[in-house]
């Protein structure tokens, strides 16, 4: 590290100039070589005329600092973990038509009809949908929805559209652009 102090060696960081009479070398080219003895930029061997305040080594030049500062392992980003309560449950529907797949114990119809406000009034009112496969639909139909990109009901199509093909009158509410109109192909 040669005679002189950490301090006198110190560089500046990049925005700054330690000293006016000796500014800092901005390029590795504006190093001089390194006499037998001299401290040697970790880089690129010229003379280390710095020492690197993040790291200790030896630099030439604010060029050379930063490329050991490049390769220097980058800190992995700290992920929150999110821990979701033991007793929340997904509802599987798989591809295909396969309407008995998509069947729902009374249990998920609770659950599902509390998590997407789902409000029901009414005797037998029939279960939810989550898939429109499980409306047995013509294939027509079922081609024609898929090429609109209507991959999945809405929360108000899951519960109207099994009313309404069940024979039932409805008055649905929802807000706008839920999906209420759409629910008329089912008719
Ligand atoms: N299941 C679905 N998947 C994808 N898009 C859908 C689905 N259902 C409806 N949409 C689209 O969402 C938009 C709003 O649907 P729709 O007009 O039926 O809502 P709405 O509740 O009747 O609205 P408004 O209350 O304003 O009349 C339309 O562009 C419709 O094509």
């Amino acid at each position: 590290m040669g005679d002189e102090s950490q301090s006198e060696r110190s560089i500046a960081n990049s925005n700054g100039v330690e000293s006016e009479a000796d500014p800092v070398k901005d390029k590795c080219w504006q190093q001089r070589e390194a006499e037998p003895g001299e401290p040697r930029c970790v880089i690129c061997g010229r003379y280390g005329e710095y020492i690197c305040d993040e790291t200790d080594d030896d630099v030439c030049s604010i060029e050379c600092k930063q490329t050991l500062l490049n390769r220097l392992p980058k800190p992995k980003p700290v992920i929150p973990t999110v821990k979701l309560p033991a007793q929340d449950e997904c509802i599987y529907v798989r591809d295909g038509h396969d309407s008995h797949s998509h069947r729902l114990t009374d249990t998920q119809i609770e659950s599902l009809r509390r998590k997407i406000d789902i409000e029901v009034r009414g005797a037998s009112v029939p279960p939810p949908i989550v898939a429109f496969a499980s409306c047995e639909l013509a294939q027509k139909l079922q081609q024609n929805l898929e090429l609109a990109g209507y991959d999945i009901p809405t929360p108000v199509q899951m519960q109207a559209i099994p009313a309404a093909l069940s024979g039932r009158d409805l008055l649905v509410s929802a807000a706008t652009g839920t999906g209420k109109t759409a629910s008329f192909w089912c008719l």
